[in-house]
């Protein structure tokens, strides 16, 4: 069995790559993975060694009692940290609060990247919002080199320090969304 991160949650399934769900077509795969990767699924990734996944027992931060990712060691302005894998899928998960848009086609299909039950650390990363005044860190949905979409997760334009939270900003329209839901 590969080994999992610390402090990675028993009932959370732990991945090394993103799993396409039934709801993603044969099509719609090969758009995600680019035209000349037709081995999306063989890009695997290993335990990050930047990052560190830590429970957050501070009772002024929003997310106590939760975890949270942290830097294991200095990060530099404007660096990859971690990709973002979950589950791919096309169906609605208007309760998921791990989902991801990864792409969205001119005819209405939406693509989302679901980490609500499997993924990988990156699924652990807080919004600023409560605990600092900015986020240090920003998502980037780009093509690799491979041709395959991503969602990466990349250091903002300062330095994060050893044993600093990795914080980005989940955006207005999904905390709007989730205050609708309360
Ligand atoms: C993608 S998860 C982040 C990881 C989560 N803390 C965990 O341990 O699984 C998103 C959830 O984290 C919590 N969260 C993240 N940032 C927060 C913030 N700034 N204020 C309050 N809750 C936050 C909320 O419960 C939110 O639904």
């Amino acid at each position: 069995m590969n080994p999992k991160p610390s402090h990675w949650p028993p009932h959370l399934q732990y991945i090394q790559t993103s799993l396409y769900h039934s709801s993603v077509s044969i099509d719609t795969q090969l758009q995600i993975q680019g035209p000349e990767n037709p081995s999306f699924f063989s890009r695997r990734y290993n335990i990050n060694r930047r990052v560190v996944i830590r429970p957050i027992s501070s009772p002024s931060h929003p997310a106590c009692g939760q975890y949270g990712l942290f830097a294991v060691k200095k990060i530099p302005p404007k660096t990859h940290i971690i990709d973002y894998i979950g589950e791919i899928h096309c169906d609605d998960r208007p309760d998921s609060d791990y989902d991801l848009s990864l792409y969205r086609s001119q005819d209405g299909l939406h693509v989302g990247i679901d980490s609500s039950t499997m993924g990988n650390e990156a699924r652990f990363i807080n919004d600023y919002r409560g605990v600092k005044p900015k986020p240090n860190a920003v998502f980037s949905d780009i093509r690799a080199d491979s041709g395959a979409m991503r969602m990466s997760i990349w250091s903002s334009g300062g330095e994060i320090k050893k044993g600093e939270e990795i914080l980005v900003s989940y955006g207005k329209a999904w905390w709007h969304a989730r205050n609708n839901l309360q």
